[in-house]
């Protein structure tokens, strides 16, 4: 019997993960408040399962459209209500992923674990939220999800054994492994990532080095894979200021201030990919 799964939230994540579902034959029930952004998220997540089987060989082999009819587009959270597994994947807003979860906890019957991805948010203070804390654990997905053997993975204070296990045997079915962290704000990857990303805009800001040298330097001299300013365009960088919000407000530590220039830059509507241009230009691919 196929699986399915509640994804909740249809951006830049939700679509990610529903594609990597559908890619490894597992049904998806994916919310959103409009049917336009489900329009949206429809061409993207084709998109993206035409893309991944030039990327990624080792997929099972599928065809496209009995693929999309595994996934259920709806504006009605109650839809989820028959998931085994719930992903949430809502803006990184406090209040808004607040609303979903005390919907989420009448909707869903009490053995479904909830799984929060997160960028910054405490995975205890969401749990608090539920009355089943024990069943709430962080799953960081990394961004493109399909290309992604790994995430990190984070124990809220209550969450049990038997909920970490039920997250790796779900992880399993993607073919991904968890890194298994404890839970602080940001936890290990934003904690970090975002201070990079914000110090690099307020280079860009003093006029030290263009976006292109930033990045250039920790790809070529660094060997990373992307550099900061282009990691921040994919994440998108409303998410990476909500981030540095929270990481802001949780610390109380003055080292997580957003660049002044990111501000302006998320006021402009210059979102990064998600929009057609961020730090760079992305003509003809937004999202
Ligand atoms: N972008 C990344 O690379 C990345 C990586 C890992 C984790 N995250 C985290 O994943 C979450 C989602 O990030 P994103 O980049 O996909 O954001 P996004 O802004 O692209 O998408 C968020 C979606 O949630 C929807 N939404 C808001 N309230 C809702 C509700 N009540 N019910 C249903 N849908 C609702 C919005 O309409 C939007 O489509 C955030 O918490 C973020 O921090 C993001």
């Amino acid at each position: 019997m196929s699986h399915t799964i509640g994804v909740v939230g249809a951006g830049t994540m939700g679509r990610g993960i529903v594609a990597d579902l559908v890619l490894h034959g597992i049904h998806a029930v994916l919310v959103d408040l409009e049917e336009e952004v489900l329009d949206e998220a429809r061409k993207e997540i084709q998109q993206i399962i035409r893309f991944s089987r030039m990327l990624k060989k080792n997929l099972p082999p599928i065809q496209q459209q009995p693929i999309l009819d595994s996934i259920r587009f709806t504006t009605c959270l109650e839809d989820v209500r028959d998931c085994e597994f719930i992903i949430e994947n809502v803006t990184e807003n406090w209040a808004v992923k607040q609303a979903v979860y005390h919907q989420l906890d009448q909707i869903c019957p009490p053995n479904v674990c909830f799984a929060v991805n997160t960028s910054c948010i405490p995975i205890t203070k969401v749990a608090a939220a539920t009355k089943r804390p024990d069943q709430v654990i962080g799953i960081h997905f990394m961004n493109p999800v399909f290309l992604k053997p790994t995430v990190e993975a984070i124990r809220g204070y209550y969450t049990s054994e038997e909920t970490i296990a039920e997250a790796r045997r779900f992880l399993a079915l993607l073919g991904k492994e968890a890194i298994l962290v404890e839970d602080y704000p940001g936890f290990v990857s934003n904690r970090i990532s975002h201070l990079f990303m914000n110090e690099a805009v307020f280079v860009v800001m003093d006029q030290i080095a263009r976006p292109e040298e930033v990045d250039r330097i920790f790809r070529e001299c660094f060997g990373h894979p992307m550099g900061p300013l282009e990691t921040a365009d994919l994440i998108g960088l409303d998410t990476v200021l909500d981030s540095l919000g929270v990481l802001y407000d949780s610390y109380q530590d003055p080292k997580y201030r957003a660049a002044p220039l990111l501000r302006k830059m998320v006021d402009a509507g210059l979102l990064g990919r998600k929009t057609g241009k961020g730090f760079y230009s992305y003509a003809g691919e937004e999202r």
